[in-house]
Parts: structure tokens; C-alpha cells; sequence
């Protein structure tokens, strides 16, 4: 039923104290995508992916992983993926080379691996040094290494750029986006950022106060955002009240007027009617929205996106 989906999830729920912090939530991650999960902070991503990953038990609705259910497959299903959740765990005071191998034996994973995941993250130099002295972005690539170790079907990554520089930043999305076509991995990753979703993804899912708001790819995104016409006149106040009262429902910012969602014909006879009560028509511009501010229009101008 769910096959063709790497992750479905069905009305998915989870609730603390009574409030649903994911509220029936429909994800749909396909095979060989990057999945951009993206919302502001406390929008329920961390919660969701918790979920998917067995780690917190949901208030209701279900979820399959390649098909399968997670709450009757659990350790098939999460032996094919990999994840990073929050910071990566690791010990500080052996090497990288040493943390991959207790991952190794945990895994049950052949040594060669090991080579291939710390090659992919680009660590191979300093595997040798002790992991508290590595930098944020070298401590972040070694749980992505983790994660790859066993070389899954699946990627779960949660913020795994936070507190990266933006050279940190293009270096993880520059391995992660190898990741679908090398080695056939898909990958489910949350931002809180549409600038960095925006260059990887090739699907994204949108989540606000628990709720998925946009599901599909950014072309899509991008031609829900209405445009808006703008008519500049010699008498906007004039302008105004003869649109409003022709049934157009123009919006004054600064002298121009803006309105919503206009088809050609309705631009004629907006014109039509300026021009013939004597107001002359100085401009009419079209102005089409940004990605971003379709994001802010949708997550209710939340600043973090
Ligand atoms: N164990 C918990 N008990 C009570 N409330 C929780 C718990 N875990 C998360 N929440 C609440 O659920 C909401 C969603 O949190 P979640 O961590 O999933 O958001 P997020 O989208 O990952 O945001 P962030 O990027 O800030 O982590 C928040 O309001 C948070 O306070």
C-alpha cells in the first residue's frame, strides 16, 4: 500500500500534557530524495523524527518505513537507517578512527567501511586525534560518518548544521547531496533555514505548530505564492475608494495599490476605470513573492525562517 514510499506516515500524533505538539501529520518521503523537513523552531520537527526513529512512542496515527510498519518491524526496519538527532554522541577521549570502530562492532559492519564513511565526510586526516579536540564542524561530519557507517537506506539527520559556519555548512550540504546519487541513500533532513533546505532539497515537507502546511517540491511552492499587481496613480485616494467601490480590494502601501491574485482581463478593467474617471495611470507593475516571504506568509511571519 505504502511501498513506493521510503517513509509514510499516517495522522501521525504526539501530545505532552494534553497538547499535540504534531498533530496528524501525512509525510511522504520518496525513494532517492532529500527530504527538507522544515519549520521554525518548536514546530514538532525534533518530535516527528523522534518518532520515525523509535525513540518516542506517538499519541496516535501510524508510521511505515520502506513499507513495513515500524511498531511490528521495529528492529529490521531501523537496522536500515541511519541518524543523527541532536548533537552526535560520541566519547571524547579516544580518536575518530576509535569511535567508528566501537560503532563498527555495535553495528556489526566490516571494517572497510569505516575508511569509506570517514572518506565521504572528508575526516580521514584527523581520525587519529582525540575527538574532544576536534572543532564543532569536524564533531558533526564524525556523526554523519556514524550515521553512514552501516551504509543505510535511510538518513535521518535533525539540524546538522546547527552552529556551523557557513564554510561548515556548504561542506555538509555538498556530502549530503552525494549521498542519493553515490551510494542510493535517501535522505530525511530538518532546517529551521529555507536558505539552506532551499539548495539541497528536492522535496520539502513544511511544519508549524505541529501541523504540515506544504508538502511537494519548490516549483510547486513557489507557484502558490500569489502575485500582486500594483497601480501607481496621481490620486491614490481617489483610486482607492473608485476600486473598492468597483469590487477590487486594493491595499495602500505608500501611495501604491496593491491587489491580490489578478487575471489579465481584471487588470484591463481596473485601468479601464482609473483612466476614465480622469485619474491617470502612472504605472502598473507586477510583483510576484519570493519564496521566502511564501514561507513567512505560511508559518505566519515567524522570523527564524
Ligand atoms: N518531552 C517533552 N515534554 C513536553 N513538551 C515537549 C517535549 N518534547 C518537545 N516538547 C514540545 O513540543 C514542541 C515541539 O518541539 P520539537 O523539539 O519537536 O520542535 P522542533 O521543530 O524540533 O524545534 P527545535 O528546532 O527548536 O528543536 C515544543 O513546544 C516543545 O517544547
Amino acid at each position: 500500500m505504502s511501498a513506493e514510499y521510503m517513509v509514510a506516515t499516517y495522522n501521525l500524533s504526539k501530545s505532552y500534557n494534553s497538547v499535540y505538539r504534531v498533530d496528524t501529520l501525512n509525510l511522504n518521503v520518496r525513494q532517492g530524495e532529500i527530504y527538507g523537513f522544515l519549520g521554525p523552531n518548536g514546530a514538532g520537527k525534533s518530535t516527528s523524527l523522534k518518532m520515525l526513529l523509535g525513540l518516542t512512542q506517538p499519541s496516535g496515527g501510524r508510521i511505515t518505513l520502506f513499507g513495513k510498519e515500524l511498531s511490528q518491524h521495529r528492529i529490521s526496519i531501523l537496522s536500515q537507517v541511519g541518524s543523527l538527532i541532536e548533537s552526535p554522541s560520541y566519547y571524547g577521549h579516544l580518536t575518530g578512527l576509535e569511535n567508528m570502530r566501537v560503532m563498527k562492532r555495535l553495528r556489526g559492519v566490516p571494517e572497510r567501511n569505516i575508511r569509506e564513511a570517514l572518506g565521504i565526510v572528508r575526516l580521514e586526516k584527523h581520525q587519529h586525534k582525540r575527538v574532544d579536540q576536534y572543532s564543532l564542524g569536524m564533531k558533526q561530519r564524525l556523526g554523519i560518518a556514524m550515521a553512514l557507517l552501516a551504509f543505510p537506506r535511510l538518513l535521518i539527520l535533525d539540524e546538522p548544521t546547527n552552529g556551523l559556519d557557513p564554510a561548515g555548512i556548504g561542506e555538509i550540504r555538498e556530502l549530503i547531496k552525494s549521498l542519493p546519487g553515490r551510494y542510493g541513500i535517501t535522505v530525511l533532513i530538518s532546517s529551521h533555514l529555507l536558505s539552506e533546505i532551499e539548495q539541497m532539497a528536492t522535496s520539502v515537507g513544511i511544519i508549524h505548530e505541529g501541523k504540515l502546511l506544504f508538502q511537494g517540491d519548490l516549483t510547486e511552492l513557489q507557484a502558490r505564492g500569489q502575485s500582486s499587481v500594483s497601480f501607481t496613480t496621481q490620486d491614490a485616494a481617489s483610486a482607492e475608494s473608485l476600486l473598492l467601490a468597483s469590487g477590487f480590494q486594493p491595499v495602500n502601501r505608500q501611495g501604491r495599490l496593491h491587489i491580490e491574485g489578478m487575471q489579465d482581463e481584471q487588470i484591463a478593467e481596473a485601468n479601464r476605470l482609473l483612466v476614465s474617471a480622469g485619474i491617470p495611470v502612472i504605472r502598473i507593475e507586477e510583483h510576484k513573492k519570493s519564496l521566502e516571504e511564501i514561507f513567512l506568509d505560511l508559518t505566519g511571519r515567524e522570523r527564524t525562517l
